[in-house]
């Protein structure tokens, strides 16, 4: 079965300056390839922001379950809630950024194949670095992550995965005629939306 997934798009996109998730890259806006990558690896989909995005007004939004900007594990909090509400089957949900258009097309079936149970967060690599932004979450974390994120003031995903148990699956880089890329290459300043858009070929 496949579980529900959440795109993370709560951030304030400072280094780019404007919301990174709705700048045109190829034929379609960063956040429109990042939705056409997920959806069909998803059983559901719901985008965690503040308020709509022009656009995309057809979309399931969840704010921030706390105030703060306390970082993407706010986002990750705000799915699980979410998930523990609506869908009371679902172990865990698959998580993705806004801005990260080449994402694997197989990452969620490759993630959820080594889940071995509910309460494991499964987290993508490649190159030798984790992206845990790129994750299977365990819904039966929530309790714990809510009292992380208010009872310290340390907020860095990969502090918040060391309590846990945590498994990888590593993703290869891609092919491409301009050379190898990151699939989980994202885009965070102007620059990089130019280097991206040298990668369109490979986006549908
Ligand atoms: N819900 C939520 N998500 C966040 C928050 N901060 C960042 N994110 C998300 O976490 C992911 C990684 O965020 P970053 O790229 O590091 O930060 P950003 O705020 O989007 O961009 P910068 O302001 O340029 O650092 C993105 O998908 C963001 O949308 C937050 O406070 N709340």
């Amino acid at each position: 079965m496949r579980p529900p997934g959440l795109i993370l798009a709560g951030g304030r996109s400072s280094r780019m300056g404007a919301n990174k998730a709705l700048l045109p890259l190829g034929d379609k806006s960063v956040l429109g390839h990042v939705i056409g990558r997920l959806t069909p690896q998803v059983s559901d989909l719901a985008v965690n922001a503040n308020a709509p995005f022009p656009g995309f007004e057809n979309y399931r939004y969840l704010a921030d379950d706390l105030a703060g900007q306390l970082g993407p594990l706010a986002g990750i909090l705000t799915g699980m809630r979410h998930y523990s509400r609506q869908l009371a089957e679902a172990s865990h949900f698959a998580s993705a950024p806004c801005d990260s258009p080449f994402l694997p097309s197989d990452l969620v079936p490759q993630l959820s194949a080594v889940c071995p149970d509910p309460e494991t967060i499964v987290i993508a690599t490649s190159l030798e670095r984790r992206h845990p932004v790129f994750g299977l979450w365990p819904i039966a974390l929530a309790e714990d992550l809510e009292h992380w994120l208010t009872d310290s003031d340390n907020r860095r995903i990969n502090a918040f995965l060391n309590r846990h148990r945590t498994v990888t699956v590593d993703f290869p880089s891609l092919q491409t005629r301009r050379g190898m890329l990151d699939p989980f290459f994202n885009i965070n300043t102007p620059e990089e939306l130019t280097q991206a858009a040298a990668f369109t070929e490979i986006l549908e």
